[in-house]
């Protein structure tokens, strides 16, 4: 299933809530936060990061965190299947062996 939020701070209580239900081996958090002119960047990144994580934690499930964090939209793009690879491919593949490692050797 896909969830689209507004913007990448509000990940984090959508996949703890997703977590929670149960129904998923695994929650890919995908987003990209492009700095801007204030410090705004930091607040939603860090807490993107920090919200991530607290939601696997909390949940039991792995929260694989795929949201980029870019200093402009060409490091953005360059990173979302462009010439500085796929990170999104990349979370995918890390969603697959924590699911994977949690269900057949730490349950
Ligand atoms: N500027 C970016 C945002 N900003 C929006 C916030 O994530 C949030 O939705 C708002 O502050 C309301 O709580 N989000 C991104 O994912 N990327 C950005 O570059
Ligand atoms: C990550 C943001 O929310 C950011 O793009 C905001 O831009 P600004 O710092 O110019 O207000």
């Amino acid at each position: 299933m896909v969830v689209s939020v507004p913007g990448s701070f509000e990940i984090p209580v959508v996949a703890q809530k997703l977590g929670k239900t149960g129904a998923y081996d695994a929650i890919i958090c995908i987003g990209a936060v492009i700095r801007g002119d204030t410090t705004h960047y930091d607040a939603v990144a860090n807490s993107a990061a920090s919200g991530v994580l607290s939601a696997g934690l909390s949940s039991g499930v792995p929260c694989i965190f795929g949201v980029l964090t870019c200093d402009d939209m060409d490091q953005a793009l360059n990173r979302a299947g462009g010439k500085s690879g796929n990170k999104g491919a990349e979370a995918a593949l890390t969603a697959i062996e924590m699911a994977s490692l949690c269900k057949h050797h730490l349950s």
